[in-house]
């Protein structure tokens, strides 16, 4: 059995315990034995990464960004092996875990390019004989916590931009997806960044996580995860007046007019609603249907669903992967029978089935006739769940794509001008998308949402740097 440790302060440290990684396609294949740290572990880690904090912040950029270059250009590189382990331990498609692989790669280059690009000001002053400038500084350690569905990008996305702009990290990734974490230590831990910078510290949650929210030192804390934990991160650092970044859950809703193409609106749905087994904090989970094409959105919707391959991530011509674990599948079934009980009409889907190994799968679940008080029109349901709402015309259909407590992306399939342009300045998301699916984002441009899906900056792209930079005023008299 391989066994894999936690790096920290230019160390590869056993933990206090393992964690055995496994594979939620196939659970006889055990990926290997991860490190779990105790408190007195994540605290040398913090401790490290405090020390290691006045030469980063304030050292050569060239070799910041050379060093962000190297791991960017490794992990793209290495891409398929890397996505393969990626499927294997998260259980998303082989193509959509080379994929993401190969986008955590793109955003270290991103970042990379943004070391050689932090930006300030120089304003005259109202009072004469006196200079004002305005620049930006590092903001401290960062405490990363990463949540489970992306294995890479989320992390990359994280690490990357709090490196680039002169930060020390320590990062916990969820307890699922070790490996994933453990591979970008390791190229990280060949890429010339000093002993400290950087740590990874795998452990649970309630343990590490919750002693980078308690410790003085971390001094911002960037988090994605569920609504509950999102909260008691929030309250956490509130308590010790630590910056804070949340991205939580989501109720994405895709509109579907009755002058869409009817093709275009199908696969839009049902790639958003179930491509990554529907745990994406972007997933299309509510599909409001004009009623003019809702019975022709439905069968089309029940033909596309019926040629899904669910199977084992790394076969080649599966379309839906396992779902992560036993008690997120559990989760996913019991709103199956909330939904029946709520009398929506299950379509397509919603079962445990069996295939060649055993794992974690069931049938994307297709609900019509919903309505929006539905509890499986409201909760975040993170599978393959979805429900379909009938809309009387546009701005009915606004109105329900609005009337949720999230906020995060939002859908509109139409192939009116005024109809998309009317909803891409009215839909109360972070995220709007016209003809394309609620999920799939790009990795240089914001990432982020409203209400309770998100709170503070902006992650990704060049926004970034509200969150991983404080901003200082200086003011020079002649
Ligand atoms: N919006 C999104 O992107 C995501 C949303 N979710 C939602 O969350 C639900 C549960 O998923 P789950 O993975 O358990 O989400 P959690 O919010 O529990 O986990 C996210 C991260 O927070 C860590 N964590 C857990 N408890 C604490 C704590 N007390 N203090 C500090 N950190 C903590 C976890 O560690 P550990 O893994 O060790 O528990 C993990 O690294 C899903 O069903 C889904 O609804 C989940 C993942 C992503
Ligand atoms: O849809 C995407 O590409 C990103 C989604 C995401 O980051 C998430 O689900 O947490």
């Amino acid at each position: 059995m391989s066994q894999f440790a936690n790096y920290i302060n230019g160390e590869w440290l056993q933990g206090a315990s393992v964690n055995k990684n496994i594979n939620p396609s196939d659970l006889s294949d055990v990926i290997g034995e991860y490190a779990q740290a105790d408190a007195a572990q994540a605290d040398i880690a913090i401790a490290a990464a405090h020390a290691a904090f006045p030469a980063w912040s304030t050292g050569n950029i060239q070799a910041r960004s050379d060093a962000l270059d190297k791991i960017g250009s490794e992990i793209l590189a290495r891409k398929e092996e890397l996505g393969r382990l990626l499927s294997r331990e998260e259980g998303k498609t082989l193509a959509e875990g080379i994929g993401e692989a190969g986008r955590a790669g793109n955003i270290f280059k991103f970042f990379a390019a943004e070391v050689l690009r932090i930006q300030g000001q120089k304003l005259a002053s109202v009072r004469p004989g006196m200079d004002i400038e305005i620049t930006r500084e590092p903001v401290g350690v960062v405490g990363i916590i990463a949540p489970w569905n992306f294995p890479m990008a989320i992390p990359a996305w994280k690490i990357a931009p709090a490196l680039a702009y002169g930060n020390t990290v320590v990062f916990k990734p969820a307890e699922l997806v070790p490996g994933s974490a453990w591979a970008i230590a390791d190229i990280i831990s060949r890429s010339g960044i000093p002993a400290g910078v950087f740590n990874l510290v795998m452990g649970r949650g309630s343990v590490v996580g919750q002693r980078f929210i308690d410790d003085r030192r971390v001094t911002a804390l960037t988090f994605t995860g569920s609504v509950s934990t999102g909260n008691r991160v929030a309250q956490g650092c509130i308590a010790r007046m630590a910056k804070f970044q949340l991205e939580m859950g989501g109720k994405n809703p895709l509109v579907v007019l009755n002058d869409a193409d009817l093709n275009v609106a199908v696969t839009a749905a049902v790639q958003g609603a179930f491509f990554s087994t529907g745990q994406r904090c972007t997933a299309s989970s509510r599909i409001i249907v004009e009623k003019d094409i809702y019975p022709r959105f439905i069968e089309a919707a029940r033909a596309q669903l019926a040629g899904l391959k669910i199977g084992h991530a790394l076969s080649a011509d599966t379309n839906i992967g396992p779902v992560v674990d036993q008690s997120q599948l559990d989760q996913n079934l019991s709103y199956i029978e909330i939904g029946k009980q709520e009398g929506a009409s299950l379509v397509s889907g919603g079962e445990r089935i069996k295939r060649d190994t055993d794992g974690f799968y069931m049938t994307p679940a297709l609900f019509a006739d919903c309505n929006n008080d539905m509890r499986i029109s409201r909760e975040e349901i993170f599978g393959p769940v979805a429900s379909v709402i009938p809309a009387d015309n546009y701005e009915h259909a606004l109105q329900l794509a609005n009337d949720t407590e999230f906020g995060l992306s939002s859908g509109i399939c139409t192939t009116s001008l005024k109809h998309a342009t009317h909803f891409k300045r009215h839909a109360q998301a972070g995220m709007v998308m016209v003809n394309t699916a609620t999920a799939g984002v790009d990795y240089h441009v914001p990432f982020g949402g409203r209400k309770a899906s998100s709170y503070g900056p902006r992650e990704q792209g060049a926004y970034a740097a509200e969150f991983y930079t404080t901003v200082k005023t200086s003011y020079t008299a002649a």
